[in-house]
């Protein structure tokens, strides 16, 4: 779902506004507006919107500015670009701008927006994203769910959706649903059958758990704040395995790129390994807060390659004013963290990967806090999954740079160009050729 990014932004421009209103911004309020690119009659800008649509904003602001508009049909869209102006949103008005633009392919996909990332602001997001953060999330579940195989993410993750259909796609997003229906009911009703199970046996303590079996124990529970059940279950597995599986693949791919392309780096990073870790050991989680280098890279990495280079578009509650123009209610505003984290008005030779800049700086954490670099977001809707992926990333990539020395396949340069989704990959898959580089191989078993 967050893979669809041009349909996602197109795919419900019609109708957002009635002529009446339409009528109304064209001639009174335009001037209120912001600039912005002119489009056609009709479907405004929608014809000219690329694939690579964060490059395409990215370009725009040098020509019109932190904050611009453009129109896709009657739908009024603005895009941010300044540290400044992500602090208005993020912070000043962070109430007004927490509310998602509901995408119908993200509706349909999350069982008509029951999930965290696109319910609505409210009492309902807020018992939702408290019983994902605090439960789920908690370091015991999160140890309980540690060395459990991938496999059931995996199967969902690797499933494509087609990119780019207007009239189908909402068609597409239901038959789409159904596969997953069909991989997720029958994984609850296992995981169902075998909690009845082992009830019988007495559940032991300290046993390994995954997601499923913590909601379904959880939806056992009646103080845990809100009332959950099959559909909600569904709903925040959508967004683990949505939101959370290909951001993480995809930042893992974008540091071995990084650290293939810059061998000076990568050495450093496993002398790091090596004398943390050791090589007569493997990484476990106590090292992680030791790597320190390796933090940085991973900073480094996510200030150019942010996953979600313009977050999740937000939609204003109620008119609001930035950087002195009106944002109407309802507008879908794009928060552009890849040209922020890319500006050199911000960043010292911001297009060089130099992971030292994050070594000393105690304001450049991934909290939000620091309207310059924002690749979780910020404010009330920051990355609800930020504390598992910090710590699932560091662990794969600590244990893949320990393990193996990697090279790229003989006669092959490394290759940085993008392709296009909400979701940032590379174009092309990055293949690299792994070695051992532990002393003893018994430490591979
Ligand atoms: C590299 C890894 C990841 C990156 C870069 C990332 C980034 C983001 C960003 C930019 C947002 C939108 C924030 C905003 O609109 O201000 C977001 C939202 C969200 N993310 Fe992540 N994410 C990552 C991993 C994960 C993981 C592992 C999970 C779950 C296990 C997760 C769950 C969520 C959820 C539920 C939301 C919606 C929060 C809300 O609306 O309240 N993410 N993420």
């Amino acid at each position: 779902m967050w893979g669809l990014v041009v349909n996602e932004v197109v795919e419900n421009y019609e109708h957002e506004l009635s002529p009446f209103q339409l009528w109304s911004y064209s001639h009174k309020e335009e001037s209120r507006l912001p600039p912005g690119p002119r489009g056609l009659p009709i479907v405004g800008f929608l014809p000219f919107l690329r694939p690579n649509l964060h490059h395409q904003l990215t370009e725009l602001s040098q020509q019109y500015g932190p904050i611009y508009k453009f129109w896709l049909g009657s739908r009024l869209c603005v895009v941010l670009n300044s540290p400044s102006l992500a602090k208005q949103v993020v912070c000043d008005q962070d109430s007004v701008f927490a509310n998602r633009d509901l995408p119908i392919a993200g509706l349909v996909a999350t069982y008509g927006g029951i999930d965290i990332a696109l319910s609505p602001y409210g009492s309902y997001w807020r018992d939702m994203r408290k019983l994902f953060v605090r439960e789920m999330l908690s370091n015991r579940n999160l140890e309980a769910c540690y060395s459990l195989g991938d496999t059931r993410s995996e199967r969902l993750s690797e499933m494509c959706i087609p990119r780019f259909d207007l009239q189908a796609l909402q068609k597409e997003m239901e038959a789409m649903l159904k596969l997953i229906d069909s991989i997720l009911d029958p994984l609850i009703n296992q995981c169902m059958k075998s909690l009845s199970d082992k009830r019988e046996v007495e559940i032991q303590r300290n046993e390994k758990k995954d997601f499923i079996q913590i909601l379904l124990e959880l939806m056992e529970q009646k103080d845990i704040g809100i009332s959950l059940d099959l559909m909600k279950i569904k709903a925040i597995v959508m967004d683990i395995m949505i939101g959370g599986t290909d951001t993480t693949i995809t930042t893992v791919e974008w540091v071995m790129v990084e650290l293939l392309n810059t061998p000076q780096i990568m050495a450093k990073v496993q002398q790091e390994l090596k004398d943390v870790v050791g090589v007569n050991n493997i990484v476990e989680e106590s090292h992680l807060p030791n790597l320190h280098y390796l933090d940085a890279v991973l900073k480094e990495t996510l200030r150019l390659h942010p996953a979600l280079p313009l977050l999740l578009p937000k939609r204003p509650s109620q008119s609001a004013i930035l950087g002195g123009y009106t944002i109407p209610e309802g507008t879908k505003v794009f928060l552009n963290a890849y040209a922020i984290q890319r500006d050199p008005q911000v960043w010292e030779s911001p297009l060089e990967f130099q992971p030292e800049r994050f070594l000393n700086s105690t304001n450049l954490e991934y909290a939000g806090n620091n309207m310059n670099y924002l690749p979780f977001g910020s404010g009330r809707r920051i990355c609800a999954g930020l504390p598992l992926a910090e710590k699932m990333l560091m662990f794969v990539l600590a244990s893949l740079l320990h393990s193996f020395d990697w090279k790229l396949p003989e006669g092959e340069n490394v290759d940085l160009s993008e392709g296009f989704g909400l979701v940032i990959k590379k174009n092309e898959r990055l293949l690299a050729i792994p070695a051992p580089r532990l002393s003893n191989f018994e430490l591979y078993q």
